[in-house]
Formats: C-alpha cells, sequence, structure tokens
C-alpha cells in the first residue's frame, strides 16, 4: 500500500466569520500529482498557507509524512509559491550556491540544478537581468535543492510564455516519473489535466469533489465540465 503524505480531516481556516477553507477531508498518497483547483477566492491559496504551516488552522486537522506540525517535515517539502527572495546583484550560480549553503546541501547539486531547469548557460547572469520566466525557473531549483518529497506549487504557470508552461508540465512529468509528490493549484484547466493523477475542486472554501483522473473521465469526460457541473 502506498505512503499517505497528507491527510486532512475536517480542515477548516476561518477570517472573522468567513470560512476560506470550509471542512474540508481527503488524502494525498505517495507518487500522486493533485490538482487543486476552483474560482477565485475559493481558498486555495488558503489551504496551501496552512499545508505549509504559514497558517494555522481554526479547526480540525492535517498531518504531513504523520506529523501534525509542517515545520517537523520541513525538509521533506518544498514550496514553490512566486514569493521567491533572491539576491539582485548576484548571478542565479552565486543565489543558489548561498540557498544551498544555508539549507545545509552539497554544493555539487548547484550545477545540475541549474542544467535541469534550464539555466545552464545564464547561470553567471545577474538575477536583476532576468526575465519572469527566469526567475520561475530559478525559484524551482532552489525549491529542489533539499530533494524534497513533497513539492507544492501555488500556479506556477501564472504570467509564462508558452515555452515556460511547456517546461512546468515537463518539470512536473519528471518530479512523477522520480516518485515525487506534487500538490498544485492551477486556473488552467486543460494544463493541469495533462499532469495530474487526482483532483481537488473547491467551491467557497468547500471541497466539491475529490477523485482520480479516471473517475473525473468516468464521471464528467472532462475536468472543465466536473468543474462546471459541480460548482
Ligand atoms: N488574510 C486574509 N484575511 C481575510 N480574508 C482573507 C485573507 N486571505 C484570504 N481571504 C479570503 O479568503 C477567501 C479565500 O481566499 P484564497 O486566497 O485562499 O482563495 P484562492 O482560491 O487562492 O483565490 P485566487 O484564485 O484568487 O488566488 C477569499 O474570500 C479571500 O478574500
Amino acid at each position: 500500500m502506498s505512503q499517505i503524505v497528507l491527510r486532512t480531516v475536517q480542515l477548516t481556516k476561518k477570517y472573522g466569520s468567513q470560512s476560506a477553507v470550509d471542512n474540508i477531508s481527503f488524502t494525498v498518497e505517495e507518487g500522486q500529482i493533485l490538482g487543486v483547483i476552483g474560482p477565485n477566492g475559493s481558498g486555495k491559496t488558503t489551504l496551501f498557507s496552512m499545508l505549509l504551516g504559514l497558517r494555522k488552522p481554526s479547526s480540525g486537522s492535517m498531518e504531513i509524512f504523520g506529523k501534525n506540525n509542517p515545520e517537523e517535515v520541513r525538509k521533506e517539502m518544498a514550496a514553490i509559491m512566486d514569493q521567491a527572495n533572491f539576491y539582485l546583484r548576484i548571478s542565479a550560480r552565486e543565489n543558489l550556491t548561498i540557498s544551498a549553503l544555508t539549507k545545509g546541501v552539497p554544493l555539487d547539486r548547484v550545477d545540475p540544478l541549474l542544467f535541469d531547469v534550464g539555466l545552464e548557460h545564464t547561470g553567471n547572469k545577474a538575477f536583476q537581468s532576468f526575465s519572469y520566466g527566469m526567475m520561475k525557473r530559478l525559484e524551482i531549483a532552489d525549491a529542489l535543492l533539499t530533494d524534497p518529497k513533497l513539492i507544492i506549487m501555488d500556479e506556477p504557470t501564472n504570467g509564462l510564455d508558452p515555452e515556460g508552461i511547456l517546461f512546468i508540465r515537463q518539470l512536473i512529468l519528471d518530479l512523477k516519473a522520480k516518485g515525487k509528490t506534487v500538490i498544485i493549484s492551477s486556473h488552467y484547466l486543460d494544463e493541469i489535466e495533462k499532469v495530474c493523477t487526482h483532483f481537488l475542486i473547491l467551491g467557497n472554501g468547500k471541497c466539491i469533489f475529490h477523485g482520480s483522473k479516471e473517475a473525473v473521465k468516468e464521471n464528467y469526460e472532462t475536468l472543465e465540465s466536473a468543474f462546471v457541473k459541480r460548482l
């Protein structure tokens, strides 16, 4: 049986009287690629913030690798949240080297990762000269430094050109081939449908569908139709 990576039980986050995440229970097993979708304001970022330990649930519980506190499994997890903090005047390679030193990661991981994200030729350019797509690639390399088992990505294709979108698709497929577990939010249903094994559809903070790609196909044919019919 596959290991359970994440289990939430009636997970709830309230802002005042409003439930941004409302009583959500689901599990994610090792190797699954879970796509989290929902309209604006449906609770995706709030859910991710709790998974990363950035916000505390108001009620309910969650376990990641069997631990209640995300801090205890920090080394097993990485997040790509569009909030990367890099030094502007130094290169991608230098930024990644500093990050590796800070995280206690062997420095020989830096160059292969620059290669993996397609920055091997631009690795010596100052970060401030980077395009948005290049920044995103560096953020991904940084997130993967620790070889995490669980990768959480909040709308990773937002603002990317077609080449960048293809790169993210291939990256997720590579992570899947390595047996990593990925939780990814996106508004691009066609794109997320190509890479995910499972889906969680949120509406007003509630789980309105959770199931496998096969269950979506069997019941709704496409993710878009599941999305429209369940909302
Ligand atoms: N810090 C906050 N204080 C009060 N309300 C908040 C806060 N953060 C989010 N909300 C509210 O919680 C609800 C869920 O927001 P959240 O950002 O989690 O949704 P989302 O699905 O990520 O949206 P989007 O697709 O626009 O990124 C929204 O109604 C939002 O206005």
